[in-house]
């Protein structure tokens, strides 16, 4: 459904994307992470033909995307205009005005369900109630593809859970490929299935987050019995505390044996360690 051949994006000289191979083609949940600057709003963009790609191809449903293909069966849910002067109602019913089979009735629940008034006008929205309400319409879209950047951003945490549940009653009523950029993978780990790492503009890493939360954990005791114990293993990071060490790999599970410690540790932690290391698969 969505394929990167060889795509980069350049302003100027930065390069936002490099060189990205990428096919993504099944109905379910993905979870777009990178720090700040890695380039994933400017991947979500050149899917949705706001930005264009520099060079390379990028396929939307078999077409190419550029100035003349919007592709529409993509919705983008990203910060709109501040001060829009029409009630949240209106604005609902403008979405379901420009999107077939947009499940209106599954965006007025949810409206009740965030507890936002529909009479409101959207300018007099605070920052968090906006951001809701650009997600009810990219959760109510039935489009085969939708995407959200950082749709958490501004949401406390009971928000944010009810974001996740609703995010994932929206892939099950009606199923569709969703990428969501995000900073807080531990949280959205518990409902998608998929995970893409982008750093410095390129795909570091895209796989299942079951099998990545299997691969991924740390070894800890004194360096030469970690040392023995991780060889040929893949090495995220190294931490030296004097004679003892702590590596961080994504690899298959090592025997335990009493001279060393094995834990899990978290996705998030695994992406503050990996981003300083890199992976050779
Ligand atoms: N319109 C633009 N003009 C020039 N440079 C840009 C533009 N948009 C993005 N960039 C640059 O491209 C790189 C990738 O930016 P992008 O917004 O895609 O990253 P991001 O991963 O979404 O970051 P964040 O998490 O901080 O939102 C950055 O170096 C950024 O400064």
């Amino acid at each position: 459904m969505i394929k990167f051949n060889n795509v980069s994006k350049n302003y100027g000289k930065v390069q936002a994307l490099k060189n990205i191979d990428l096919d993504i083609t099944e109905n379910k949940i993905y979870c777009l992470l990178g720090e700040n600057g890695a380039g994933k709003t400017t991947f979500l963009r050149c899917i949705s033909g706001l930005t264009q790609v520099s060079n390379g191809e990028l396929l939307v449903n078999n077409s190419k995307v550029n100035k003349l293909y919007m592709p529409e069966i993509v919705c983008f849910v990203e910060e709109r205009e501040n001060h829009i002067n029409l009630r949240i109602k209106d604005l609902i019913k403008l979405a379901s005005d420009f999107q077939d089979n947009f499940d209106i009735q599954f965006a007025k629940d949810m409206i009740d369900k965030f507890n936002l008034k529909p009479n409101k006008k959207f300018k007099q929205l605070s920052f968090g109630m906006k951001t809701m309400v650009n997600t009810i319409i990219g959760l109510a879209s039935t489009n085969k593809i939708v995407l959200f950047d950082e749709p958490v951003l501004g949401f406390d945490v009971i928000m944010r859970n009810k974001f996740y549940s609703l995010l994932e009653e929206s892939s099950k009523r009606h199923p569709k490929i969703i990428i969501v950029s995000t900073h807080l993978i531990d949280e959205i780990a518990k409902i998608a299935e998929d995970i893409i790492i982008v750093h410095e503009g390129s795909i570091l890493l895209n796989t299942d987050i079951l099998d990545l939360q299997e691969k991924c954990y740390s070894v800890t005791g004194l360096s030469s019995d970690v040392d023995r114990a991780v060889q040929g293993k893949n090495i995220v990071n190294v931490n030296n505390i004097g004679k003892f060490k702590t590596v961080t790999i994504y690899d298959t599970r090592i025997k335990n044996n009493d001279k060393i410690e094995i834990a899990n540790i978290g996705l998030q932690d695994f992406f503050a360690n990996l981003i300083g290391g890199e992976i050779n698969e």
